[in-house]
């Protein structure tokens, strides 16, 4: 299978890595660009035998399978310009949430799809979320399925749920990093511990932590009830996570719907102009 990315920023790159280093597609097998092309120049060198290609219309007429990675409002202008050269025989993928199956089909003359990755992926581990369009065969999206599965464990979702789970499974590993960063530093600003010995605990940890749910020993309020001593330690950090974080979470998927819908309007207007010119 000969696959296609256009934009190799942030993630485009990052799914180049991990398709070829999984070795759901060889080397030889990819053609990538990017808007600055440099910037796909310098990820084509560093895996010699990728085709790196100036126009766009060559990553398309090359490949079967096409990644669109580039940012959500990006997405009218790249579909204009690939659609003179999409066949029905193609497969286009974006990889973002805000664009709807249904801008993807009316855009396009061939199956379409969602899959939303993670960086968690680049590791071989954690879901990426897959919305088919409506011309799918069931033997069909069980084949695209089964080549996802060589670098993550695809999961399909209904397009209702799509922020949301993205929100878990894309935008996840940047909140909880987010969250142990901060843990780090209260430990460092708080105690006398050193921050490179914070880091290692932690990460051992968070590794650790990851280990026991992935062979089944815990579920998450299993593994509370068996580190949380009744009268002990645990228990008044417990209550400080408690008191602290009460809609703390609940505010967050609000925002991130907040900007999700916002973008969806934007792209609509300008999927409405494109149309309309
Ligand atoms: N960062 C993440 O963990 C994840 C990101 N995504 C999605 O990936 C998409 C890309 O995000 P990033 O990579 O972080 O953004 P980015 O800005 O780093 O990359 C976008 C790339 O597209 C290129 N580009 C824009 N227009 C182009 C055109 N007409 N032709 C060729 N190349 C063009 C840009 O030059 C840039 O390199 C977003 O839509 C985001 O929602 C999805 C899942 C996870
Ligand atoms: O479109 C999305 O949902 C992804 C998640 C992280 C960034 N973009």
């Amino acid at each position: 299978m000969q696959v296609g990315v256009i934009g190799t920023g942030n993630m485009g790159r990052i799914l180049v890595e991990t398709i070829v280093e999984s070795g759901a597609a060889q080397k030889e097998e990819m053609i990538i660009t990017n808007r600055t092309l440099d910037k796909a120049k310098k990820l084509a060198d560093a895996y010699p035998g990728i085709k790196l290609k100036k126009k766009i219309s060559d990553v398309v007429k090359q490949s079967n399978l096409l990644f669109v990675c580039v940012r959500p409002l990006q997405f009218p202008d790249v579909l204009q310009e690939i659609a003179p050269y999409v066949t029905r025989d193609h497969i286009v993928s974006s990889i973002t949430s805000p664009v709807e199956i249904g801008q993807l089909e009316q855009s396009l003359p061939c199956k379409v799809m969602r899959s939303i990755p993670s960086i968690t992926n680049r590791a071989g581990k954690g879901v990426l979320l897959l919305t088919y369009g409506s011309n799918w065969e069931t033997h069909e999206k069980e084949k695209i399925a089964n080549w996802f599965s060589e670098f993550s464990h695809p999961y399909e979702i209904e397009e209702k749920v799509t922020r949301v789970a993205s929100d878990i499974v894309s935008c996840g590993p940047a909140f909880f990093s987010y969250l142990l960063q901060s843990f780090i530093d209260a430990a460092v600003s708080e105690t006398e511990i050193e921050r490179k010995d914070a880091e290692y605990l932690t990460a051992e940890m968070i590794q650790g932590l990851s280990s026991l749910f992935e062979k089944g020993f815990y579920t998450l309020p299993s593994l509370q009830k068996k580190v949380h001593v009744p009268g002990g330690i645990t228990g008044e950090g417990l209550k400080v996570l408690h008191r602290q974080s009460e809609g703390m979470f609940e505010d967050l998927f609000k925002a991130t719907h907040e900007k999700y819908y916002e973008d969806k309007e934007l792209l609509a207007e300008k999927f409405t102009k494109r149309q309309d010119s």
